[in-house]
């Protein structure tokens, strides 16, 4: 089977890991591996000890890179849903994956900043408006929007079945589901 590394890219609350972990379902139903290699995990342990400023969260972004490659490269489905918020930290992952020939695609989950702040699944947008945590990516500190990426995602319109079923389509079209 041939793997792939497929990066949900967007802001807190935009429906990244909603969506990577619908899609996981549906596609470990039909016998494919897959790993969704979550941000707050890695974080916990791959990328522990590092913060939120943008050289951590480069750092971060290149250690999940490597090991998404890793895993792609063996055939396994590899789900990101990391917010990445830097244009030249995900083009060096998309570069790793060209130099090895494996498979790369770039979803931007690109859910309004105004309705991930009224989700607030883990009521950051809410601190940060409490002023008890700063730089919230989004709100202040950058998110670089990806200029082309290979799907773009408006979940604010769209339920989570519809939304993991356009990345599915995708991997279809790109033969890689
Ligand atoms: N300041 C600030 N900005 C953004 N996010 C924050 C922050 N503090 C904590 N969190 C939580 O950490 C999760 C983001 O980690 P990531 O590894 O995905 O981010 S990054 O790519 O390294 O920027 C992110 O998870 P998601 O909400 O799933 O995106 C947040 O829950
Ligand atoms: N089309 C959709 N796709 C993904 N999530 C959606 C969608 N519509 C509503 N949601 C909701 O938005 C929230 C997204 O949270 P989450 O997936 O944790 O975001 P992120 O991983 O980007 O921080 C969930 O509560 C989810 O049910």
């Amino acid at each position: 089977m041939t793997g792939a590394t497929i990066w949900l890219t967007g802001l807190p609350s935009a429906g990244k890991t909603t969506i990577a972990c619908e899609l996981a379902g549906r596609l470990r139903g039909e016998g494919r591996r897959v790993e969704v290699l979550d941000g707050d995990e890695i974080r916990a342990f791959l990328s522990a000890g590092l913060g939120f400023s943008r050289e951590d969260r480069h750092t971060n972004v290149q250690r999940i890179g490597f090991v998404a490659e890793l895993l792609a490269s063996h055939g396994v489905t590899v789900l990101v849903p990391v917010i990445a918020p830097y244009e030249d930290s995900r083009a060096a992952v998309r570069k790793r994956h060209a130099a090895e020939g494996t498979p790369y695609l770039e979803v931007h989950v690109a859910t309004p900043v105004e309705v991930c702040a009224a989700r607030d699944v883990k009521g950051l947008y809410a601190k940060q408006a409490a002023g008890e945590i700063g730089g919230l990516t989004g709100v202040d500190d950058p998110y670089e929007e990806p200029t082309a990426p290979d799907l773009r995602i408006d979940s604010q319109q769209q339920t989570v079945r519809e939304s993991a079923a356009s990345v599915y389509a995708l991997l279809k079209e790109r033969k890689l589901a």
